[in-house]
């Protein structure tokens, strides 16, 4: 164990505590400094033994930052954008920043021999899945970390390239950009420079438009990391804030509206946090950057009146989810609309034909990507209906995929589903709502607007909207055809999920009409009534994610 020479190792010292699995640092005049006494390792290991034998495993971050005293940024916001994202985050810290919302007053490094104490503390143990990095000050820590990541390979790595605070203040200096180029780079997954990082890197070029972000997304590329997401927060002349990502192959211009706020400080730590969490709970890459850069702008637009700080730049509010935990008592609800994107319904019929059981072919369809499961099991007596919902629900949970029960709030009651589904000559979303509570999710079938419209009276989450083209699996459906389809798509105050007849050769034609209620597709015989669910599933995906970029493709 590393002490920085610097402490004061008289007046501290390591004791095992009276409770078998903690360790109190406590105030001593004893001279044996900081090291952990063999008895309190052996608790430790006793404990870890312990703590290993079941249990729920949490997508596990591991930030490697600097300290804000601020919180705004560094690893307190990285903690609090994991966490919010439901990713446990551990910490090791590169230096201590005195830094507040009017600047960075002081950087103190952390040695780097104890950069890799602490990376070796935690990688030893704690079975994490992706490596984040945020302020890297020197080359030697970043060539700590790249030993340690040897050692202890991880499933992704997310590098950030902190180099300058959104205050203007130096981070890191100019030797780190070596470290980056020639070591950490090839190393990394996804690098997420903003426009003065990139330029940096790249020699100090110019980069003013989307096209220069392109290029220069291209020259990141070519120093090693698969991905590259270049942020255009700060381009000039822009009324918007558009992202560039590139794959190697693509190029994906991700668009979102430039927010007018003082709270700002910390969003470039947050957005590569929530791509490292998203990474950690098992989405691919581009879905990963999606919904990190949709909670960015959430929390932005959720602290846009926050008052903390005298300074010019003050800091999100991580958690802004936790105050609506309060206000979904008084009726707010958890939904994320972007779990509509892949929608997978059940059909017993289906799974017999194959020889499935309805627990492997909801396991095979999230092993694909699907991101909502409905259990749609029309034939089933009650008794067995519920059994499969609490078999499906173990295998959702764990996958964190909501499940949702068509027709029947009684046996998503019985079960505790995530929410149901009901059609317009079901138990209506009004009554529903008034049984499930505020917490679940409903969704309603639609054919107009009006009954769009009603479905949000009632206090629906979503709608879903079809036949989108014409299907056996539902006896008797109306096609609404693809403009009818667009008509409740526009007048929806819903997120909308498109439904029927839906497969891989249509789905990109459906995600195309690119209106912004809607969210993905539902889907039942493009999954179920095929051979192999899980490549179904797949292709699904992918085509869904190249025709729902906000934008078409930029192709330089
Ligand atoms: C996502 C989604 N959309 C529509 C339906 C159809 O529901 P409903 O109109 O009640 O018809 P049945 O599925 O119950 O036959 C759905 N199930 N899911
Ligand atoms: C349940 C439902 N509701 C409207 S169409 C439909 C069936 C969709 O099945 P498929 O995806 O096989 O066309
Ligand atoms: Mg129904």
């Amino acid at each position: 164990m590393q002490i920085d020479p610097s402490f004061d190792t008289s007046s501290f010292m390591a004791v095992a505590a009276a409770s078998p699995s903690s360790l109190i640092y406590t105030r001593s005049s004893s001279t044996s400094g900081g090291r952990i006494p063999g008895s309190a390792r052996r608790t430790t290991a006793v404990v870890m033994a312990a703590g290993n034998g079941g249990g729920r495993r949490m997508p596990h971050v591991l930030t490697v930052a600097g300290s804000d005293s601020s919180a705004g940024a560094g690893i307190q916001a990285d903690i609090k954008a994991c966490r919010a994202l439901g990713a446990y985050c551990s910490s090791v810290i590169t230096a201590v920043t005195a830094q507040n919302t009017v600047g960075v007053q002081g950087v103190h490094p952390v040695p780097e021999a104890f950069v890799a104490e602490q990376l070796r503390s935690v990688l030893s143990d704690m079975a994490v899945d992706v490596v984040k990095t945020g302020m890297l000050p020197s080359v030697g820590v970043i060539k700590v970390l790249c030993r340690s990541l040897q050692e202890f390979p991880v499933k992704a790595l997310v590098v950030d390239p902190v180099m300058v605070s959104t205050s203007g203040d130096m981070l890191a200096g100019p030797s780190t950009l070596s470290g980056y180029r020639d070591e950490l780079f090839a190393m990394a997954d996804i690098v997420t420079p903003n426009l003065k990082e990139a330029s940096a890197l790249l020699g100090g070029i110019s980069l003013r438009t989307v096209s220069d972000m392109c290029s220069a997304a291209k020259s990141i590329h070519n120093l090693g990391p698969r991905n590259v997401l270049v942020k255009g927060g700060h381009l000039p002349d822009s009324s918007e804030a558009t992202d560039v990502f590139f794959d190697g192959e693509n190029y994906h211009a991700l668009r979102g509206s430039r927010l007018n706020s003082r709270n700002t400080h910390g969003t470039g730590c947050t957005l590569a946090s929530c791509i490292a969490a998203e990474l950690a709970k098992g989405s691919p890459m581009l879905q990963a950057v999606r919904r990190a850069k949709t909670f960015v702008e959430s929390a932005l637009d959720h602290s846009k009146d926050l008052l903390i700080g005298n300074g010019p730049q003050g800091p999100l509010d991580h958690l802004f989810d936790l105050s609506s935990t309060h206000a979904r008592t008084a009726g707010a609800r958890s939904f994320d609309a972007n779990d509509l994107f892949l929608y997978a319904v059940t059909d017993s019929g289906m799974n017999s034909k194959w020889g499935r059981s309805i627990l492997d072919a909801v396991e095979a369809s999230i092993e694909g990507g699907a991101t909502i499961v409905q259990l749609r099991e029309k034939e089933a007596a009650t008794r067995d209906f519920i059994e499969a919902a609490n078999a499906c629900l173990g295998i959702c949970r764990s996958h964190g995929v909501p499940l949702l029960i068509n027709d029947r709030v009684d046996v998503a009651l019985a079960c505790d589903a995530d929410g149901v589904h009901v059609g317009q000559s079901d138990m209506p979303a009004r009554v529903a709502r008034s049984i499930l509570g505020p917490q679940k999710i409903i969704g309603v079938s639609c054919k107009t607007a009006a009954q769009a419209e009603e479905a949000w009276a009632d206090g629906a989450d979503y709608i879903g909207c079809g036949g989108v083209f014409p299907t056996t699996t539902k006896a008797n459906n109306l096609t609404v055809g693809l403009d009818g389809f667009k008509a409740v798509c526009l007048a929806s105050k819903l997120p909308v999920v498109a439904i029927g007849g839906i497969s891989s050769a249509n789905a990109g034609s459906v995600m195309e009409i690119s209106v912004p209620s809607l969210k993905g597709v539902a889907v039942v015989s493009a999954l179920f009534d095929r051979e192999c669910i899980v490549t179904e599933a797949r292709r699904l995906k992918s085509i869904l994610m190249d025709s729902s970029s906000p934008h078409p493709k930029l192709m330089v």
